[in-house]
């Protein structure tokens, strides 16, 4: 059997026969639930011609979010460029590598400190809005929740303060909403992927005119803040001294030093010099200091560092931005915000220069070093260890020179999985998915994260509410990827934690929170982000004194939680 026969057998065929019906879009979600427990497994789709393989089992969903190499999203999510553009979740290759590497320091957890606060004062806003719910018999609490999201990441990664909750509605996101589902739509439609046929279609109008009300709010949002910014900037250079400030409201600063880096990313787009904005005034050496680490943090890997230091690969060729790979999605940065990386930090030259803020680069840069060793290589010496503590290198040497050995990890194996790879290569057969299964290059792959969280073998008794799973290991280490995993995994992961853990907290902390509606009565939809289609329906009681006292206590299914009267609020 060749090798495409054999891909295509070990994998269950199904079409997708209907019509498009107005409800399409829940007919999909609810057709692939099905198909997912008739094959219990993977399968493919077809949608007209195209072939869509669904993978749901933990090892195929390691096999391509693992990959370094498999990075480019699938044809559908072009559908989305219009809208998206090609930014990071769109692009890929170079363009990507690069993105993710500028975005990445942006989420280091001292950033998220400072996001914080905001978030805490944006859900005090939603905890008292939902007061207006109080003892209603159901009421939908998806808009506001939306409503609730567009400030926080208004104000945590613009800084700039929306009120969208306040003011009750957004024209943007009811844009959002619309141009989701349409996009849903048209995936779905292959006939509908030409422009030239979707635009002249009454979903293609739409489509655009909402199009319009999104790109002319981002836009007033990027406006008030460069306004903003530069208001600040001329402030800081009339004070002269950024240091003097940070020392009388650190907090702020950080959060002010955050947002001035997004919007001088901002000017850089758009060729509007940051010398602009600061405005003619004569900088100081701290603003000059902190506009170069600025100036990394805008080229991670920048050619030449203040002390005209070439970085250079092993092969002495120059590195910039375009011809450095990214090993880690998590870039390390040091308290100033700078990533450091190996490639962009040359020990010896650290070492010997006079500037002492170089040290922490320095030490940076020896802790990469010796954990990209141990990656590698098992370590072993014939001296006596010596440790920091004791012997600080940058002077001391040993006479003898420091013996090591060395042997390689894994003595050199190579895993069968890889083994199987390299005999299945094929030029038409590029996706090598698991010991038996390769998918024809050029398949859209959908990794079902929906079923791969119900399988019971990963998730004893899925539907059962029980945090308590949690505790312990997942038995496959790509089981639970609710925010993707491997190099292309989401990148706001730890914000979204974060403002999740609040929301649910305040929440909780006032109201006892229950649902109407059942689990098997959702009618589930995927526009972009899963729905359902008779909105979130929950009811609110003010929670008493004595229950909000005993809120460490609070976990959500647990009885003093829940409302009795209310189904369940599991669904939460
Ligand atoms: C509960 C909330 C969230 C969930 C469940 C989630 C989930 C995901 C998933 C599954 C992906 C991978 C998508 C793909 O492979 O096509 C992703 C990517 C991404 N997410 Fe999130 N996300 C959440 C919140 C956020 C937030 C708050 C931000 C930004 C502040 C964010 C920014 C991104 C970006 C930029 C990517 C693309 C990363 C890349 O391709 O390098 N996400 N997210």
């Amino acid at each position: 059997m060749s090798p495409c026969a054999f891909s295509w057998a070990a994998l269950n065929n199904c079409y997708f026969p209907r019509s498009p019906p107005l409800r399409f879009v829940s007919e999909f979600f609810k057709f692939v639930s099905e198909q997912c427990n008739n094959y219990k497994g993977n399968f493919i789709l077809w949608l007209g011609p195209y072939p869509k393989v669904y993978f749901q089992t933990p090892d195929c969903t390691q096999a391509i979010l693992s990959s370094t190499e498999h990075i480019d999203k699938s044809t559908e999510y072009a559908l989305l460029d219009v809208w998206l553009g090609t930014g990071l979740i769109t692009s890929t290759g170079q363009k990507w590598h690069h993105r993710r590497k500028l975005l990445t320091p942006a989420f280091h957890y001292n950033i998220l400190e400072t996001m914080l606060e905001p978030m805490q004062d944006t859900t005090d806003i939603l905890v008292d809005r939902l007061s207006q719910e109080l003892d209603n018999s159901g009421f939908d609490v998806f808009p506001i929740m939306k409503l609730t999201t567009l400030d926080i990441v208004c104000e945590t990664t613009m800084g700039y303060d929306l009120g969208a909750l306040k003011n009750q509605n957004s024209a943007y996101t009811q844009a959002v909403g619309i141009v989701a589902e349409i996009s849903m739509k048209r995936f779905m439609l292959p006939w509908l992927h030409y422009d030239a046929i979707f635009k002249r279609t009454e979903m293609g109008k739409t489509y655009y005119r909402e199009l319009e009300v999104m790109k002319k709010f981002t836009l007033s949002v990027i406006r008030a803040r460069r306004n903003l910014l530069a208001q600040r900037q001329n402030a800081q250079d009339t004070n002269n001294d950024e240091d003097q400030l940070a020392g009388s409201a650190s907090k702020q600063v950080i959060r002010a030093r955050r947002n001035l880096l997004a919007q001088r990313q901002n000017a850089q787009d758009t060729n509007n010099d940051e010398d602009q904005l600061a405005g003619s005034a004569k900088p100081s050496r701290g603003v000059l200091w902190k506009r170069h680490v600025d100036q990394i943090l805008k080229h991670p890997l920048p050619i030449t560092r203040s002390a005209d230091i070439t970085i250079q690969d092993d092969n002495n060729v120059p590195l910039d931005d375009d011809n450095i790979s990214l090993d880690d999605d998590n870039i390390p940065i040091n308290d100033d915000n700078i990533p450091i990386n190996d490639d962009n930090v040359q020990p010896n030259d650290v070492f010997h220069s006079p500037d002492v803020r170089c040290q922490k680069v320095a030490m940076m840069s020896q802790k990469i070093l010796i954990a990209k060793i141990l990656k590698r290589y098992v370590v072993g010496s014939t001296v006596k260890p010596k440790n920091l503590r004791l012997a600080q290198n940058i002077v001391l040497e040993n006479e003898g020179g420091v013996i090591l050995t060395l042997k390689q990890r894994c003595d050199g194996r190579i895993p069968w999985w890889e083994m199987c790879s390299i005999s299945w290569e094929n030029p038409l057969l590029t996706v090598h998915v698991a010991a038996n299964m390769l998918v024809p290059a050029g398949c859209s792959i959908f990794i079902n994260v929906f079923e791969q969280h119900r399988i019971p073998e990963y998730f004893p008794n899925p539907l059962e509410f029980n945090p308590d799973r949690f505790l312990e290991k997942f038995k496959h280490p790509y089981a639970y990827v609710p925010f993707s995993a491997g190099p292309r995994n989401c990148i706001g992961q730890k914000v979204a934690m974060m403002s999740q853990k609040i929301l649910i907290a305040k929440i909780l902390r006032r109201y006892v929170v229950g649902s109407t509606v059942k689990p098997e009565n959702l009618r589930l939809t995927q526009n972009i982000v899963l729905e359902n289609e008779g909105g979130v329906i929950l009811t609110l009681k003010q929670r008493c004194e004595k229950d909000s006292s005993r809120e460490s206590e609070l976990s959500m299914g647990t009885e003093s939680s829940m409302d009795k009267g209310s189904s369940t609020d599991d669904s939460l």
